[in-house]
């Protein structure tokens, strides 16, 4: 049995038709947002005092969102801050949604205006944030504010978890929060976060969006590599120096792949559910994998992000060493960041990098690792998928297909493994090749219809999670 609605569109009580006052104040909202440089460095380097001000900015912008008296707010890790909207109907498991305020750095290199200046121009609000994530924390405040100002009381309960320190770990931000809330024996029905898109134009010959809703998210080891050797006057160097043993090292790494993992795992759910959508060939290759799957494995790895769903990745992120022209170096660091397929472990993951380095003068440092998240339910009795793909289909009618897939990067979403088995990463934005680059690159952008769409959409899936969700009923039983 489906979830009743299911493959319908619900209408929500209230519509999203916004005025045109309310338009300009939330693109406003989002602009002013963007403004305030909440970078992340490190763990221990976070811009504290832009921090604080966004606190004081999402008090000022969103009035009614704070003073709600069935709304909770709770400041946790000093900037992190929780909301738990207290539903009408307390037999009703809550949900949460999730964003997160700080941001990657972003040198002004690059960039066609300054990346905190939240400048409109050509339909766009620019600047580092507006794609991952003030667009998503902001979206779902404006949309409560803009409910809650047309007087709806929610039934079912949710929580508004926005953490201050995702880009670097989230160890002050989702994790205190995910603690605090399993000491309150809070479970939840699923979760919402940031993570995968409506994705426009990745796959060749493949013409129309679809939107992939993350039921998973990779593994994850940061691992620093370090080699020690004897220093000496560089007039008479030995024959190997700790940077080219080291060297020699990532490069092996680099020139090995790790095993193509293609077959298991979510990928062949998504292409399975995907096929349709492709024209003959591909839609019979794509649905016989049993057959045809060799050689789907071998295209997918063509490409450098299909490729990342198919196989654990290697990216050399760092690289140290030296400290004066003529002095042959002590020690030599690289720190590998490694994105683990949801199929392998940390440890399978580890023997194999030793395997390819294979230099016992190469020291291990495994600075972070977790293994990859648990795949969420995605059939039909799935609250959280099946919410999302009914306004998912309301909110984009022209996108046909909703299917589950995994999330190449991580999220603070992993935090809450304890407190629900259902935890989806889906931002209801369309995401193009070039857009995709700007994550983390320059010229981060956003238009201001997609932001509004956005905000439409979080008013809409707010209001589905409170429509009657019985089972649907076979058709012999109407
Ligand atoms: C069959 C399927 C075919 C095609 C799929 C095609 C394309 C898939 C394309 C794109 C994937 C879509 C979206 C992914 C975009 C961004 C990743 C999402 C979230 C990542 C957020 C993030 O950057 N997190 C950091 C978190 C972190 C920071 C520090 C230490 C650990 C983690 C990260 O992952 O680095
Ligand atoms: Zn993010
Ligand atoms: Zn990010």
């Amino acid at each position: 049995k489906g979830l009743k609605g299911q493959g319908h569109p619900r209408a929500p009580q209230i519509s999203s038709q916004f005025s045109p006052g309310e338009r300009f104040a939330m693109k406003e909202a989002l602009k002013g947002a963007i403004r305030i440089p909440t970078v992340s460095f490190s763990p221990e380097n976070v811009n504290a005092t832009a921090l604080a001000e966004f606190g004081e900015y999402i008090r000022t912008v969103f009035p009614t969102v704070f003073k709600t008296s069935f709304i909770r707010h709770e400041v946790i890790g000093e900037y992190s801050h929780l909301l738990t909207v207290r539903g009408s109907d307390p037999s009703l498991q809550p949900y949460m949604l999730m964003a997160h305020s700080d941001v990657v750095p972003a040198p002004d290199e690059g960039w066609e205006v300054p990346p905190f200046s939240g400048l409109e121009g050509d339909g766009f609000i620019h600047g580092r944030g507006t794609l991952d994530n003030k667009n998503s924390l902001m979206a779902i405040l404006q949309a409560l504010e803009l409910l809650l100002n047309r007087n709806y009381i929610p039934r079912r309960s949710f929580f508004i978890a926005l953490g201050h320190d995702e880009e670097v770990s989230g160890q002050n931000g989702a994790q205190k929060i995910s603690a605090l809330l399993q000491a309150r024996d809070i479970k939840l029905a699923f979760i919402v976060d940031e993570g995968n898109f409506i994705l426009d134009g990745f796959i060749p010959h493949l013409k129309k969006p679809f939107a992939m809703i993350a039921v998973s998210e990779k593994g994850s080891i940061n691992l620093r590599l370090e080699v020690n050797m004897t220093p000496g006057h560089s007039s008479a160097p030995p024959k190997e120096t700790s940077i080219g043993i080291l060297a020699a090292a990532v490069s092996r790494l680099e020139q090995t792949p790790m095993p193509n993992m293609f077959g298991s795992g979510p990928l062949k759910m998504t292409l399975q559910e995907l096929a349709h959508e492709f024209s003959f060939p591909a839609n019979i290759i794509l649905s016989n994998l049993w057959l045809f799957g060799p050689l789907v494995s071998r295209l997918m790895e063509r490409n450098y992000i299909t490729n990342a769903l198919v196989r654990t990745t290697t990216a050399l992120t760092m690289f140290n060493a030296g400290v004066k022209v003529n002095v042959i170096p002590p020690v030599a660091q690289a720190i590998i960041n490694i994105r683990i397929h949801p199929a392998q472990t940390v440890q399978e993951v580890l023997d194999l990098v030793k395997n390819i380095v294979a230099d016992n003068r190469v020291q291990f440092h495994v600075l972070t690792a977790f293994d990859p998240l648990p795949v969420s339910p995605s059939d039909h009795q799935a609250l959280g998928y099946q919410l999302l793909r009914q306004t998912i289909q309301s909110i984009f009618p022209e996108v046909s297909t909703v299917v589950p897939g995994i999330c190449i990067g991580n999220t603070d979403s992993r935090h809450y493994t304890n407190l629900t088995t259902s935890i989806y990463r889906f931002n209801p934005l369309y995401l193009h090749p070039q857009s995709f680059r700007s994550i983390h690159g320059i010229n981060e952008k956003i238009s201001v219809p997609a932001y509004e769409t956005q905000v439409k959409f979080i008013f809409e899936f707010i209001q589905n999670a409170d429509a009657d969700q019985e089972p649907a009923p076979h058709q012999h039983e109407l």
